[in-house]
Parts: C-alpha cells; structure tokens; sequence
C-alpha cells in the first residue's frame, strides 16, 4: 500500500477530486527523490472489524461515500423508513441477486464527518460467527466495496485529520495493552495529551524560527533582534520534560522479560507457577524436569512482565536437555531481569558458581529458595552478583512471593511510581524522534550562544520541528506511515 506525504505541517487536500494529493519536497524526504503521490480517499472500504471466531455479535464496518448505497442494496428493515444518521436499525441482509436471507442483523449509517474516518461509515452488527460475518462481508464487496487493508479504516481517520499520527498510534497500543495501567497510557495518548504538548513546543520552535527568517529576509527592515535563548531554553526542558517519561511510559507499553534461571531443581518452575496463580510448568523432583523454555505474562503492578521458565542448567549427556540448557543461556541473554535461583536448603554448587558468572554484568535478583527446609544458604553466605538484592521465599509454601514481586518492580522501575497526569511517552519511536529534535535544539543553542549568523540555527530548528512532526505526523514519510499501519489489524 503506498501512503501520502505531508508536507509543511499541512496536510493538503484536493477536495475536488477528493483525493489526497500532497507535494513531496527533498526537505521531507530525507534523502530521497519521489515525486508526488497520491492516495484514494474516494474509493469505499469494508473488513469484518471484530475478531473472526465465535462470538455474541460481528462487525462489518464500511467507509467511503459508497456506504450508504450499498446498505440500501443489501439491507431489508424490519420496519422500512428513511435512514436517520446514528441510529441502529433491525432488519436483515439479503443476497440482492437471489433474495436469500444471509443474516439477522442490526445496522447503522453514520453521516460524515462525525464518524470513525471522517467519512461516511456503515456498520453492520450480526451474528458474531466466521460463516454469517463472511457472507455478509462478500455481498458487501460484490456491492461495490474494496477489501480494507489492515489499518485503512484508522489511516483515513488520520489522513482526514480527525487524530493525529501518535493518536493513531495509540488506537494500537489500546487495541494491544496487557494491564490496565499499559491501558491507561494508551487512552491518555488517544486523548492527545502527547499531541498537544509535542504541538505546543514545535509551535515555539515555528515561531523562533519566524521572527529569525524576519531578520534574514528583511535586515533593511531594522527588525529588533531578541533573544531567543529564553525561548530555546524553554523548549530544551520542555522536551527533556517528555524523553524522561519514556523508560516509564515503554515499561507500561512493552513490558519487560524477566528469565528464571538455576540449576536443575531449585525451584524454577515451582517459583513461576506461584507468581502466574496456576501450574502452568511441570513440577516434579527429578532434576531436568523442564525441557524447553516456557513463556507468560504477569501483571507486575501494572507492567506487563513476560516471566520465562528455563530448563536448569547443567552439564549433560542429554540430547534433549542440551538444547534445552542451550536455550535457557539464550534468554539469559535476551532477558531485562534475571531471577537466578538457589536452593537455600543445601550448600552452594560449583553449578551455581558457573550459572552466576553467565549472568554476571546483567541487571538480576538472586532468590533464595526452599526456605521452609532447614536452612544451609543465607544471603550473607552468597559470594556472587554482589549490586543484585537476595530475596528469601518459599516456592512451595507461597511465602516470600510479595517481596519478589516488589523487587521485581523496584528493579525494572528504579522504584518510581508512574506519573498520574499529563503526557507520557510510552513508545520508542516518539522517544527517539524527541531525543533527535533536543539535540538539534541544543545545537542550535550552542550556534545561537557563539554569535553565528541566524540561517546556522535556523537549519537546526527546521530539523527540531521536522523530528517532532514525525511524531503528530506533519512530517512522517511514506515509508513510516506504511510501518505503521501495517501493523494494525484488519477492520481498524
Ligand atoms: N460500534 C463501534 N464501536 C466502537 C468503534 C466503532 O468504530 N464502532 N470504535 C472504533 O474503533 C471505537 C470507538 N472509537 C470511535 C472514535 C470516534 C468515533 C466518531 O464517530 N467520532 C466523531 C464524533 C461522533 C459524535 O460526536 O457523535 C468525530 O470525532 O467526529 C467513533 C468511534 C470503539 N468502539
Ligand atoms: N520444600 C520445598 N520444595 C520445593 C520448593 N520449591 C520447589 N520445591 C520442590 O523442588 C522440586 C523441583 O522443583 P521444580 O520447580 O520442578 O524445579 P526446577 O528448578 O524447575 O527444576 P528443573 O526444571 O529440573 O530445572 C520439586 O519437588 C518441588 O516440589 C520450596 O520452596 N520448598
Ligand atoms: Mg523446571
């Protein structure tokens, strides 16, 4: 699918043709020679937009000026009268061709621009199962529908301005959240709070770089000078402000990886069926009892925590176990936080020396394990991973898993409790697009404090704004707004 550029903070509709057509200029581009493009607006679109499977009810949702016409064509009311904006009718859906009933449904047509895309939309409420939803869906497209890719439905409701590029986002990151909290930062993004302070200091960044094009343009024009450090420096804090709520905001996005990791029969499996609630794992008293590396998503205080459970690592003879161990080294390495786990009922193992010194160097909670058994291990006696804090449990008896709960926290938050209000960053992209437009604010201070002439520090700024349009999407690519969409799912 190929996507429209923006250009100059505006986003260029022809309304005539009604299809976007956006000048590319090299400026937006960087880098890149391509000519103009365009992308239709003025065809119709249609994709089952609930998940296909069984379910109470299922959506068919329809966008485009075509929608209504094809809901008349398919659509017998129950009680017929005309179709009234926003308002949900009773009736069913009819093969035009064969006059066959393919479902009792529930529909509505919804008059632009007050919708989802800013276009006129249609939905078509039936039953929610795979054959109905599919049947409906193919009379809507032999009526004159073209297929949604994955995202289109939310795309046009970008292109026609209705949310902006981190709004559109965020509808994926609500659609995708794990915990309430990852929840809670996707709504607040939805809601624009991001937007509106990224706007807010490329606005200050647009004036500056007006009042200096003045004193560039038109020096005969005596235009007082003034300073702009205050300005700039407003904007520096102002952006710092945001990129330190991103390690934060991601936690809440992404979640982290936490790998238990030991030698055979500490506890490993016992400690992750404790923390997930359920016997997930295998627990037995033979040592190698995991085989393979297992994977499940806690709710630690909010943040999405993806615990694995690791074969115990040993020397072995074993084919299977082999590639097992091979593994649990594996997401030792792939993992943010390692819970390395000893059994505190027998002495310390030249095993346990050797699995420590792999985790050596990587953010880790040492866990004490078995203490309900007559105790041989205390924290004082473990010699490695000096920085990690001991945590003393019982696996089996369910003690001590509090306490783990809040290291883990502590350890991947740094103990700070996440900002309540305001804008929250909570996605890579945004964080390193701020991190881009700071550096250029910061070099344009630099240039400004050296008393070079003002087209140096307006080249920085044009590259600040350009960065944060990037992320409302005033100034995103082709390639970018393709990335993502492209990952959205079909109907949204
Ligand atoms: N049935 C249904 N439920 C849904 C959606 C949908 O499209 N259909 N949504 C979609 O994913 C989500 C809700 N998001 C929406 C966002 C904006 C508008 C909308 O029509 N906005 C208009 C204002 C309408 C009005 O004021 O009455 C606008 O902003 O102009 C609708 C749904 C979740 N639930
Ligand atoms: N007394 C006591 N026994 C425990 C505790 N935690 C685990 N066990 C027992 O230790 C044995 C091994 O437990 P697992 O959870 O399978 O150990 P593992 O580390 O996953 O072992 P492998 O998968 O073989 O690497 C089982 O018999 C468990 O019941 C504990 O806190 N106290
Ligand atoms: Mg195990």
């Amino acid at each position: 699918m190929s996507f429209v550029i923006l250009n100059g903070g505006f986003l260029l509709t022809d309304f005539v043709s009604n299809t976007l057509q956006v000048q590319l200029t090299q400026h937006h581009i960087a880098g890149k020679e391509t000519g103009p493009v365009a992308y239709a607006l003025d065809d119709t679109i249609a994709a089952i937009a609930t998940p296909v499977g069984e379910g109470g009810i299922g959506i068919v949702r329809i966008s485009g000026p075509e929608a209504l016409a094809i809901l008349r064509r398919l659509f017998r009311p129950a009680r017929p009268r005309p179709f009234e904006s926003h308002r949900l009718m009773y009736g069913h859906i009819v093969d035009p061709h064969t006059g066959d009933v393919v479902d009792e449904v529930m529909a509505v047509y919804m008059r632009a621009p007050h919708t989802y895309t800013r276009q006129d939309v249609v939905e078509i409420h039936g039953h929610g199962g795979m054959a109905p939803l599919r049947a409906v869906l193919s009379l809507v497209l032999s009526a004159g529908a073209r297929l949604a890719e994955p995202g289109e439905m939310t795309l046009r409701a970008f292109l026609n301005g209705r949310i902006d590029l981190a709004q559109a986002e965020a509808v994926l990151d609500v659609v995708r959240a794990r915990t309430e909290a990852g929840l809670q930062a996707a709504l607040r993004q939805l809601g624009g709070h991001l937007s509106d302070d990224i706007r807010h200091a490329r606005q200050m960044l647009l004036d500056v770089l007006a009042h200096l094009t003045a004193l560039i343009d038109f020096p005969e024009d005596d235009v007082p000078p003034q300073d702009i450090a205050p300005d700039l420096e407003r904007v520096a804090a102002h952006l710092e402000r945001l990129i330190a709520t991103a390690d934060r905001g991601m936690l809440l996005r992404e979640g982290v990886r936490v790998a238990i990791v030991g030698r055979p029969n500490v506890g490993k499996s016992s400690l992750l069926n404790r923390l997930l609630r359920h016997d997930r794992a295998i627990v037995t008293d033979i040592p190698g009892t995991t085989r393979d590396v297992l994977e499940e998503t806690l709710n630690v205080r909010g943040i999405p925590v993806v615990v694995v459970d690791t074969a115990g690592i040993r020397q072995t003879q074993d084919v299977v176990e082999a590639i097992g161990v091979e593994r649990s080294r594996a997401a030792i390495a792939q993992a943010d936080l390692v819970l390395l786990v000893l059994d505190a009922s027998q002495p310390l193992t030249d095993e346990d020396h050797a699995i420590a010194a792999e985790v050596e160097g990587r953010p880790a909670i040492v866990v004490l394990n078995k203490t309900d058994l007559p105790r041989r291990l205390f924290p004082d006696n473990v010699p490695f991973l000096p920085a990690a804090p001991r945590v003393e449990l019982s696996a089996q008896q369910g003690e001590g898993l509090d306490r783990l709960e809040e290291t883990i926290f502590e350890q991947v938050t740094g103990g700070h409790v996440m900002p309540l209000h305001g804008a929250l960053v909570t996605n890579p992209r945004h964080k390193a697009a701020l991190q881009r437009a700071l550096d250029h604010v910061r070099a344009a201070q630099s240039t400004y404090a050296a008393g070079l002439p003002a087209d140096f520090i307006t080249i920085d700024l044009h590259s600040a704004v350009n960065a944060l349009g990037e992320i409302t999407g005033e100034t995103a690519t082709e390639d970018l707004l393709d990335t993502i969409f492209s990952r959205f799912c079909i109907g949204k």
